[in-house]
């Protein structure tokens, strides 16, 4: 579980995150939906560690992020929004090298890194180096990554950026299994249809406020608008980010 109190972060005179505050459960995925700009990068940056907040407190599984920063990371795996691989390594060695990062080698990485490689349909380009990789191959590689360790949480930032119908469709999937595992999935998106698909729960922000946290019939009916891409406008003041 996942709890965001109160985040504050400024860039200058940029308030990007303004007093974000919403529960992520385990067995749920939540999507963090807002258009560019809204402050969804920042708030993560923030719950994963690698920013610290101005105000505010996140709680992983309970353990505040602030205090314990290493044990909040060791439940948490994370695809930022730059990617980030290793060039000169092959999809296999981004892997392992993260695995053992997190104390893990000898037979116990080799069944989870082919386990995650099976599931994520990388047999085919698992052995090649991720130089010249495809936006699909590269998401499912440090998506694999992030999962090494096997954590209870697991924060995806724009996971299908760039990715097409089938690979968002296959990742879509990937998503609901980690769910159905009891896992505590948060993701972030400027695509309303995408999160209305998926999600358990809506955290809707808007100029780095929380404007709506719902599920998606409540947030329908809170709005008292028929279909769910009215509500988004309704709630943000625009049309972007509603999908062609
Ligand atoms: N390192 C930074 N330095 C200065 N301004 C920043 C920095 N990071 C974010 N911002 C600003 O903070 C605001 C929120 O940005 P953020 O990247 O969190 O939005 P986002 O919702 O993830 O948008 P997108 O959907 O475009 O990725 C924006 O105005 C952005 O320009």
């Amino acid at each position: 579980m996942i709890e965001v109190i109160d985040l504050c972060k400024r860039f200058g005179a940029v308030k990007a995150v303004d007093g974000v505050g919403f529960t992520a459960r385990d067995g749920e995925i939540t999507g963090l939906l807002g258009p560019n700009g809204a402050g969804k990068t920042t708030t993560l940056r923030m719950l994963y560690t690698l920013m610290t907040p101005e105000r505010g407190q996140v709680r992983v599984d309970g353990i505040d992020a602030a205090r314990d920063p290493l044990a909040v990371r060791r439940r948490l795996g994370v695809l930022p929004d730059a990617r980030g691989l290793y060039k000169r390594l092959t999809a296999r060695e981004n892997i392992d090298y993260f695995g053992r990062l997190h104390g893990l080698d000898g037979a116990a990485l080799d069944e989870r890194r082919e386990a995650l490689i099976a599931t994520l349909e990388m047999g085919e380009f698992a052995a090649r180096r991720t130089e010249g990789f495809s936006q699909g191959q590269r998401v499912k590689t440090a998506i694999a990554r992030a999962l090494v360790h096997d954590p209870r949480n697991v924060i995806l930032d724009e996971p299908t950026n760039g990715l097409d119908v089938m690979a968002t469709r296959a990742l879509r999937r990937f998503m609901r299994e980690l769910k159905d595992e009891g896992r505590c999935v948060l993701f972030s998106s400027h695509i309303m249809q995408e999160v209305a698909a998926l999600c358990d729960r809506i955290v809707v922000i808007a100029h780095g406020r929380v404007v709506a946290d719902e599920s998606p019939d409540a947030l329908r009916a809170q709005t008292g608008e028929a279909n769910l891409e009215d509500a988004f406008v309704r709630l943000i003041g625009s049309a972007e980010g509603l999908a062609a």
